[in-house]
């Protein structure tokens, strides 16, 4: 065995080697040959090759690392490149070995809009989707022509260019089909010649057929394999394109997101179900449809032309008119599932919007313990969903029935019965009837040859059957498309109305202040905020008529004009700022303001503080990136500088960084959550800055620096507010005053001459009031001697303890009472001596409190003579009376205060 093994051994080697020494003498006589310049230069053509490959190779190695590590830094400080070409390059976290996926986002151009405008906003009178001019009430979803204008509209954002790569996914998927179509006619085939060497005893053949069958076998799964996945790829291809065009539609400065919800009205309950789950169904639907559509159809041409081919044009009249029937049949008495599927997705969006809103305000709903009415909410819009879905299952269970038994059981019969044409009638049957006549000449094999002929035919129907059973499965599909489309075109269409403002109406003037009733302007690029005659308009959604609020109002703020907008809730203080900021049209007159948004532009600081996601440094910066940051030169120093200020130097401490992330909504307290607004406006320095309520929750004295602040900065100030306290930082006051009805603005000076005099008259009106002080105090022990009388006097009396009770408590009250009085009267009257007019205090107001506390005071004093006496007299009283002494005597006390 050993001796076997090594002369083994040595064959081997052998054959190396005589390998190793052919090719060796072959380059050697190459070389040979060659002139020893051209060896030289070969020679260094190779060294220089392998150099710079090297050198290459270590490159891009280097710049992959590089990038890799650039985008580990971008994920974790949640920030984005901006590149030449408009661009943004984002990182996506994905592997944690290869680190994050880097992927580069285009935005659409707006030539691109405006060319799609078209589509959307005017579709052709033939589709019957109106003429785009009114928004139109959604035309029924279902297979008509309305819906292959829609499928093709958005197919032009999903397929842009035919060299896009959305075509060659299309490509390579088509090619798959057909392969797969190939394959089944070649599987047929083999099918019925398996059969027959089986039943001829044909053994050999026999294996070869299996050995085929099995190589066949392993090639179709392959192709069904990809046909599956390129079918995914091109799903979320078409929902790539359609979402980043929806977001940059979307998410624009026309403010389209605010305006689509408050303004058009035309989605109903948001946008966030038609972006996230009716997209992603359409697009599933729309790739499934291309090969449960595509392939059948190739299947059909090329089976029906076989079995043509081999049964004759009987049988192919007889599949035509089978197919014809079949349609009419399923297409009549299916339900409208384009409806049923469009009206689903409306109820989901529902649904889905009031578990948005449930998270968005747990805290608030928590605090009042409102779960169980939220519960019935969402129970109760639950069931409304689960009954249409029930309804929708119910009316498939009729559908799925007839659907089965005429695909599956009476298209088998009918193929039986083509597939005996042959055999019964072969004058009929193409090539396998001329067969069949030969064979019975010849008198030889008949039966094998019609065993395997029938075999391959029946393969063939049933292939058939499968891809016609296919075909009309997919109306069902189709009519379930035709849903999703409906929704998905209504969520374009609807954008572009909005982002256009095409709100024209057609004939006749259209409600007073609506949407199509905008005629104000607005001009940007103004250094300063300027209103001319702007009627400040509550809009309603369209087609409704908006509400004023402010009937026409005029003023210009320039820089160091600090303007406080004082008055009663709900007047239009806030709205004042929404039309500015652009929120809100401008339905007649003139509107000027900065162009920017930001740095040396307006900012607009929002009652409700709002917290992006991301890292502690993006609240601060918002709505600006990390990369916005370091293009304007800033860092995380100057950021510490920005809070500082702000009083919340603590933070980046306390929360572990900067590139801490938690949900900071709930992290920061009210206070906290609006001197980070604060901290924003100084990050971000603009020229002018709209503060709506935006210290309310932070307490007075810090109030007061920040304001400093900001003004130090040298930002101008217009500040929305009710606190009268916040006049001494402002320059103008706009009062707007009265309801919806009378409403009035007048616009002051803060300072002024009459100012000046009602602070003057408070001033002599405090004086005097302090001039009363001495006689109060007298008149309080005046009467604390008189109670003390009636303890002494109805010591003995069962209730004398409850009458001193009461006696002190007015006393107290009476005391107190004056305290603060006179406390907050020489507080008064320092502020007035020190700059008379810095902070005037409302002449009306102090007028009106002196003469109630006055008249009050009287009136009480008058209540306690009368107790007194009445005690005196009586000496004891019932209960009840003395229960209402003592509530005279609160009352009294507290009106005193
Ligand atoms: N999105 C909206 N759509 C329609 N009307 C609105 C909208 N928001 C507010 N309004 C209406 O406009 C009126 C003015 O609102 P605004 O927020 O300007 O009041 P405000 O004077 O700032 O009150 P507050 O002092 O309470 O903040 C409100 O009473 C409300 O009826």
């Amino acid at each position: 065995m050993a001796a076997q093994s090594t002369l083994r051994h040595s064959a081997a080697e052998e054959a190396i080697a005589a390998f190793i020494d052919k090719y060796t003498e072959l380059i050697r006589s190459k070389l040979r040959n060659t002139s020893r310049i051209t060896r030289l230069l070969a020679t260094l053509a190779l060294a220089t090759t392998i150099i710079l490959g090297g050198a290459g190779a270590r490159q891009r190695w280097k710049r992959r690392r590089e990038e890799r590590e650039q985008g580990r830094k971008l994920v974790r400080t949640n920030s984005w490149l901006h590149n030449k070409d408009g661009s943004r390059t984002i990182y996506v976290p994905y592997q944690e070995r290869d680190g994050p996926a880097k992927v580069v986002i285009h935005t659409t151009k707006p030539l691109t809009f405006q060319a799609h405008r078209r589509l959307f906003l005017n579709p052709p009178k033939v589709s019957g989707l109106g003429d785009g001019v009114v928004p139109s009430t959604q035309t029924k979803p279902g297979l008509n022509l309305a819906f292959l204008h829609q499928f093709l509209s958005l197919m032009s954002i999903m397929i842009p260019r035919w060299n896009s790569k959305e075509s060659g996914l299309l490509l390579s998927h088509a090619i798959f089909l057909m392969m797969r179509t190939y394959m089944s006619l070649v599987v047929a085939r083999l099918d019925g010649e398996i059969v027959r060497d089986l039943v001829a005893g044909n053994g050999k053949s026999f294996i070869w057929g299996l050995i085929k069958w099995c190589g066949l076998g392993s090639i179709a799964s392959y192709t069904n394999a990809m046909i599956k996945f390129l079918e995914s790829k091109v799903s979320i291809a078409f929902r790539s394109r359609l979402t980043r065009y929806i977001h940059d539609l979307y998410l624009n400065d026309n403010l389209n997101y605010y305006k689509i919800q408050n303004l058009d009205g035309g989605l109903g309950s948001g946008a966030d179900q038609f972006i996230t789950q009716d997209l992603t169904q359409f697009c599933n639907a729309a790739a499934n449809l291309y090969s449960s559509l595509g392939k059948p159809f190739v299947d059909i041409c090329v089976f029906n032309y076989q079995l043509y081919h081999s049964l004759g044009p009987l049988a192919l009249i007889g599949l035509a008119s089978n197919y014809s029937i079949t349609a009419s049949m399923l297409r009549k008495l299916s339900p409208p599932f384009a409806k049923l599927k469009a009206v689903e997705g409306r109820k989901e969006g529902t649904f889905r919007s009031l578990h948005a809103r449930l998270i968005a305000n747990a805290e608030e709903i928590a605090f009042y313990g409102g779960a169980e009415t939220e519960k019935t909410f969402l129970d109760k819009e639950f069931k409304s969903l689960s009954k249409w879905m029930n309804g929708i299952y119910l009316v498939k269970i009729r559908y799925n029935m007839l659907e089965d038994f005429i695909l599956k059981y009476s298209w088998s019969a009918y193929g039986y019965l083509l597939s005996s044409v042959p055999v019964f009638l072969p004058a009929w049957a193409g090539v396998g009837g001329k067969l069949e006549q030969l064979e019975h000449a010849a008198g030889t094999g008949r039966e094998r040859s019609r065993m395997k002929d029938f075999i391959t035919n029946k393969r063939l129907m049933l292939s058939l059957a499968d891809a016609g059973g296919r075909m009309m499965y997919s109306i069902k599909d189709l009519s379930e498309l035709a849903g999703y489309t409906s929704r998905v075109y209504t969520l374009i269409s609807t954008l572009h109305r909005v982002h256009a403002a095409a709100y024209q109406v057609k004939g006749g003037d259209g409600e007073l202040f609506s949407m199509s009733d905008v005629q104000g302007t607005t001009q940007l690029g103004f250094d300063g905020v300027r209103l001319e005659n702007v009627p400040i308009v509550a809009p309603q959604v369209w087609p409704q008529g908006g509400e004023e609020l402010i009937d026409s109002l005029s003023m210009v703020i320039r820089s160091g004009d600090h303007l406080l907008i004082s008055g009663p809730n709900g007047v239009g203080k806030t709205a004042i700022a929404r039309v500015i900021a652009g929120l809100w049209p401008v339905y007649r007159g003139l509107v000027s303001r900065p162009k920017a948004n930001g740095e040396d532009g307006i900012m607009f600081l929002p009652q409700r503080p709002y917290l992006s996601i991301g890292t502690l440094r993006d609240q601060v910066i918002y709505p600006d990136g990390e990369a916005d940051m370091r293009l304007k030169r800033k860092n995380d120093s100057f950021l510490k500088y920005v809070l500082d200020l702000a009083r919340l130097g603590y933070l980046p401490d306390r929360e572990g960084g900067w590139d801490t992330r938690k949900e900071w909504k709930d992290v920061l307290s009210g206070g906290e959550k609006q001197r980070l607004a604060i901290a924003r406006l100084l990050y971000h320095e603009p020229k002018y800055a709209f503060i709506d309520e935006g210290t309310s929750a932070v307490s007075s004295d810090v109030e007061g620096l920040l304001y400093e602040t900001c003004k130090e900065k040298g930002i101008t100030l217009i500040t929305i507010s009710t606190r009268a306290s916040l006049k001494k930082y402002h320059t103008f006051n706009l009062v707007i005053q009265g309801d919806r009805n009378d409403e009035r603005w007048e616009l002051q000076r803060i300072g002024t001459e009459s100012e000046k005099m009602h602070a003057r008259r408070e001033l002599e009106e405090l004086r005097e009031k302090l001039a009363q002080v001495d006689q109060w105090k007298a008149r309080h022990a005046e009467i604390e001697r008189e109670l003390g009388k009636v303890w002494v006097e109805g010591g003995e009396s069962p209730l004398g303890e409850s009458v001193v009770e009461d006696a002190q408590v007015v006393g107290a009250g009476v005391q107190d009472g004056g305290d603060v009085e006179v406390v907050a009267a020489e507080e008064q009257h320092e502020q007035m001596e020190e700059a008379e007019v810095e902070e005037p205090a409302s002449g009306t107001t102090t007028d009106h409190q002196e003469t109630e506390t006055e008249a009050d005071y009287e009136e009480a004093q008058e209540e306690m003579d009368e107790e007194t006496e009445t005690e005196t007299e009586v000496g004891t009283m019932p209960t009840q009376e003395s229960g209402e002494g003592k509530s005279s005597g609160g009352e009294g006390s507290g009106v005193i205060v």
